[in-house]
């Protein structure tokens, strides 16, 4: 959301796109953008899939334990060695992703934008991000959370206009919170909302 705050022509994106291919009631109302809407709608799926590349809520995964030594790209390590990911680092490196800092959903999308393409966040072909780990241990409810995330962007701004509060600018800097071992804004989003008519 900070992100479309930010770049006003991104969420008037999504609201175009949902506008094609959404009715409104006969008494004149909105309808909810529901479940099977989703899958028409692949600039907020980019939308979400370069929140999660760029801004991943877990900076690592679970921490996991080799059971043997086990020797990888000149490195041994060892049996019972920790290893853990570094998932914000996968997910901005320059040799896998274009200018990797700023923040591009049509990276996702084919050319005519009308479709996610070449992507799949499970990284079972290759791995270029993993915010939900991957592999055997990879979060089970992944596309529950991709799902959420769709739906709720898609309502929130499909029925309100976020716009940022005046003499305000969005801060997209993070803070680590290791207690809830999530990541956080640093200065915390402040913003007016309007209704959509
Ligand atoms: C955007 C939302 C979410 C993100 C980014 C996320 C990310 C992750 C990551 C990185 C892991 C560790 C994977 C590994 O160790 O290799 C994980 C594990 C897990 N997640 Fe999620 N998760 C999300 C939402 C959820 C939700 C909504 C649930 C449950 C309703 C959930 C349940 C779990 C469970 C049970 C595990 C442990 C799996 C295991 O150790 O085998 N996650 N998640």
């Amino acid at each position: 959301m900070a992100n479309l705050v930010k770049y006003p022509h991104m969420q008037q994106r999504i609201v175009d796109e949902i506008t094609r291919v959404m009715t409104v009631s006969n008494k004149g109302e909105k309808e909810e953008v529901q479940e099977e809407d989703l899958e028409k709608l692949p600039y907020l799926k980019a939308v979400v899939l370069e929140s999660l590349r760029r801004h991943p809520p877990g900076h690592f995964v679970l921490p996991h334990t080799v059971t043997e030594d086990v020797a990888f790209n000149g490195y041994m390590v060892p049996k019972n060695g920790l290893v853990n990911f570094m998932v914000a680092e996968i997910g901005r490196d320059p040799k896998v992703w274009e200018d990797p800092m700023t923040f591009k959903p049509e990276r996702f999308l084919n050319e005519d934008g009308s479709r996610v393409e070449g992507f799949d966040i499970t990284g079972s072909k290759e791995i270029k991000m993993m915010p939900f780990g991957a592999g055997r241990r990879i979060c089970p409810a992944y596309n529950w959370a991709i799902f959420h995330l769709e739906y709720f962007v898609a309502n929130l701004v499909w029925n309100f206009d976020w716009k940022v509060s005046n003499g305000c600018d969005v801060d997209l800097s993070e803070k680590l919170e290791f207690t809830f071992e999530a990541t956080l804004m640093k200065t915390p989003l402040e913003t007016h909302i309007s209704h959509r008519i």
